[in-house]
């Protein structure tokens, strides 16, 4: 097989890892680190059609498959929005889903990201 050439990562790329360390530092118990697996919630693939967690979006940006600032935040917001869906609203998981999302609305609103496509190498 073809070893996979590494890649150097575009600016993009760069914008999207600074954005995701600073979504992911805001997940300190690391309930979205990972995929949710059936055996520590019950049913969830049943439930949950689209999965999403960090681990598989860090993939994506380093496999260069967000085109756009807005594909990426879709998945960020698929992933609040699964937990606020299969968790009950007295959860921990749906309070630290509302939370999150609320983080990372606020931390992707433009006037937060322009500044940082001149700083960003
Ligand atoms: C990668 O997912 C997880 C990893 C670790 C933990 C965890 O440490 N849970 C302990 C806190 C009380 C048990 C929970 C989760 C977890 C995330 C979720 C989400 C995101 O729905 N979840 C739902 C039901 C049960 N567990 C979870």
């Amino acid at each position: 097989c073809v070893a996979r050439q590494r890649q150097e990562k575009t600016s993009f790329q760069k914008l999207l890892d600074h954005i995701h360390r600073c979504l992911e530092k805001r997940d300190a118990q690391q309930f979205f680190a990972w995929p949710v697996t059936d055996n520590i919630a019950p049913g969830y693939s049943a439930i949950i059609s689209h999965p999403m967690d960090f681990s598989t979006m860090k993939q994506k940006i380093d496999d260069d498959i967000y085109s756009s600032l807005q594909e990426y935040i879709e998945d960020f917001k698929l992933m609040c929005g699964n937990a606020m869906v299969y968790n009950h609203p007295d959860t921990i998981y749906f309070k630290a889903a509302k939370r999150l999302l609320h983080a990372g609305v606020k931390l992707t609103h433009p006037d937060k990201i322009r500044p940082l496509r001149t700083v960003l190498p």
